[in-house]
C-alpha cells in the first residue's frame, strides 16, 4: 500500500485516510506510511501532558489550533447539511485557551496502598492519578494535591465523586460517597477547607448534599449579576466559552422583548439579555436553580421573571410563546424535540437555539425549518479543548 494523507479527523477523534482508514492520534495533514508508522505534518502538535492518551480525556491534545477549529467547525456544519441547511453566515470558531476549565468531575479511591485522584482511563474504569492538568483552571489544580493527601488519612475501601467548581469566592469542592466518621474525620476536611481557602466543602453522604464549610455564601457572576450557586447547578464549562455563547444571543435578539430563556439554568442568559434591555422569562425545571434565578433576579433590579416548569412534559404552548419577540433554549445534550415542535408552531420571529450536541441540535433544527424558520447564523464554539465535545449557538428567523 502507497503511503495514505490523513485528510480530517472524525466525530470520535481518529484521523481518517484518504482511502478512508482511521488512525487514532493522528492529526490532518499526517501520512500513514505504507509500514504502518505516521509521518507528522503541519497541524501535529507534540501533546505536553503526561496524561495524554491515558486519562481519557482531551483526546485530541495531538491537533494544533487551527486543525482542532477546524474539526469543530466541520462537526457543526456536517451535522446542518445532514438535514438539507445551509448556514448564511458562519462564523469562525470559538476555541477554548488552555487552563480555562471551570468545572471538573473526578473520581477518587484507594488503589493498592495509594490514593489515585483523577479522570477514568478511556473506556475503562481505571482511574489515573492526576498530579497536573492543562485544560483545568490552575485554582481547580490547586487543590488537588491537598485533596489527595485529605483522602489519604482514610483508612481502608473507599470510592469517591469530586466535582470541583470555580466561584466567585473560590474553589468550590463537592464530595459524593464519602462518610465522615466521628469528629477527627470532620475536623480534618474543615482544616482542609480552611488552610485552602475553599468557597465551599459540601459532602453527600447519601441524603443530598450538605454544606460542611461555607464562610461567605457561594455565588458566580453572571453577566454582572452574582447568583447564588446551589451544589451541582449547571455553569457553563469555561467563563469565555460562556461569553461567546451568551455574546451571540445578546447579537442576535438586539432590540428583541419581551425574550423567554428556556432551560435557563442559573440564568446564563436571561440576565445578559436584561442587562442589554430584554425582559425576560426563565424556565428551568431543576428547583435549586429556578430559587437561585429567583433570588438573583430579585436583588438585579432587572426585569428577570424565573418559572419553574419542567418543558419536557410541559412544553410551552405556541400561544404562551406567541407573545414573545425572540426564545433563546439551551436544552441538556438529548435536545428538546418536544418543546422545538411547539416553537415551529408559533410565531415567534427569532429563535436561538444553543446546543452541546450537533446531532440532537441538527433534528431538533429540522422541525424549525418544516415550520417555515430559516438557519440565519452558526456559530461554532470548542469549549472542551482537545476533546471531540463540540457546542454551537445558532439563530434561526421566520421572516
Ligand atoms: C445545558 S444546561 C443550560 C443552562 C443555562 N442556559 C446556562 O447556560 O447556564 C440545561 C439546563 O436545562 C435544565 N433542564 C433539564 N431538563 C429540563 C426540563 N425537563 N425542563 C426544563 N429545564 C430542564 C437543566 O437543569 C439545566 O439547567
Amino acid at each position: 500500500m502507497s503511503d495514505d494523507p490523513i485528510l480530517r479527523i472524525a466525530a470520535k477523534g481518529d484521523g481518517i485516510t484518504a482511502s478512508g482508514a482511521y488512525v487514532a492520534g493522528a492529526a490532518p495533514g499526517d501520512v500513514l506510511r505504507s509500514d504502518g508508522s505516521i509521518a507528522r505534518g503541519a497541524n501535529y502538535a507534540a501533546p505536553a501532558c503526561r496524561h495524554y492518551g491515558t486519562c481519557g480525556g482531551c483526546t485530541l491534545q495531538h491537533v494544533g489550533d487551527e486543525a482542532l477549529s477546524e474539526f469543530v467547525r466541520d462537526r457543526v456544519v456536517h451535522a446542518a447539511r445532514g438535514q438539507g441547511m445551509e448556514p448564511e453566515i458562519l462564523a469562525p470558531t470559538h476555541l477554548s485557551p488552555a487552563g480555562s476549565r471551570r468545572r471538573a468531575a473526578l473520581r477518587a479511591a484507594r488503589v493498592g496502598g495509594a490514593i489515585a485522584l483523577g479522570y477514568s482511563e478511556g473506556g475503562s474504569h481505571k482511574l489515573v492519578d492526576l498530579k497536573e492538568c492543562p485544560v483545568l483552571a490552575p485554582e481547580l489544580v490547586a487543590v488537588l494535591g491537598p485533596l489527595r493527601k485529605l483522602l489519604s488519612r482514610r483508612d481502608g475501601r473507599f470510592a469517591v465523586e469530586i466535582d470541583l467548581t470555580l466561584a466567585t469566592q473560590g474553589v468550590d469542592v463537592a464530595l459524593k460517597g464519602l462518610t465522615v466518621e466521628g469528629l477527627q474525620q470532620t475536623e480534618a476536611m474543615l482544616d482542609f477547607a480552611r488552610d485552602n481557602g475553599l468557597a465551599r466543602l459540601s459532602l453527600d453522604q447519601g441524603y443530598g448534599p450538605e454544606s460542611l464549610w461555607e464562610p461567605d455564601g457561594v455565588t458566580v457572576n453572571l453577566s454582572g449579576v452574582e447568583a447564588p450557586l446551589p451544589p451541582g447547578a449547571f455553569l457553563q464549562a469555561t467563563l469565555d466559552g460562556e461569553q461567546a455563547l451568551v455574546g451571540a444571543a445578546v447579537e442576535w435578539l438586539k432590540g428583541v422583548s419581551p425574550v423567554a430563556d428556556l432551560f435557563a439554568g442559573l440564568g446564563t442568559f436571561a440576565f445578559a439579555l436584561a442587562k442589554a434591555g430584554s425582559k425576560v422569562l426563565a424556565a428551568e425545571a431543576d428547583r435549586a436553580a429556578f430559587l437561585a434565578c429567583k433570588s438573583a433576579a430579585g436583588r438585579s433590579g432587572l426585569i428577570v421573571h424565573p418559572l419553574h416548569r419542567d418543558l419536557f412534559r410541559n412544553p410551552l404552548m405556541p400561544d404562551e410563546l406567541n407573545r414573545f419577540g425572540g426564545v433563546v433554549l439551551d436544552p441538556p445534550r438529548a435536545g428538546a424535540r418536544e418543546q422545538v415542535g411547539r416553537i415551529a408552531a408559533s410565531t415567534v420571529k427569532r429563535v436561538v437555539y444553543i446546543s452541546c450536541n450537533p446531532s440532537s441540535w441538527a433534528r431538533d433544527a429540522a422541525q424549525l425549518i418544516e415550520g417555515g424558520y430559516r438557519l440565519a447564523e452558526l456559530r461554532p464554539v470548542g469549549q472542551f479543548r482537545w476533546t471531540t465535545h463540540v457546542e454551537l449557538a445558532s439563530l434561526f428567523v421566520r421572516d
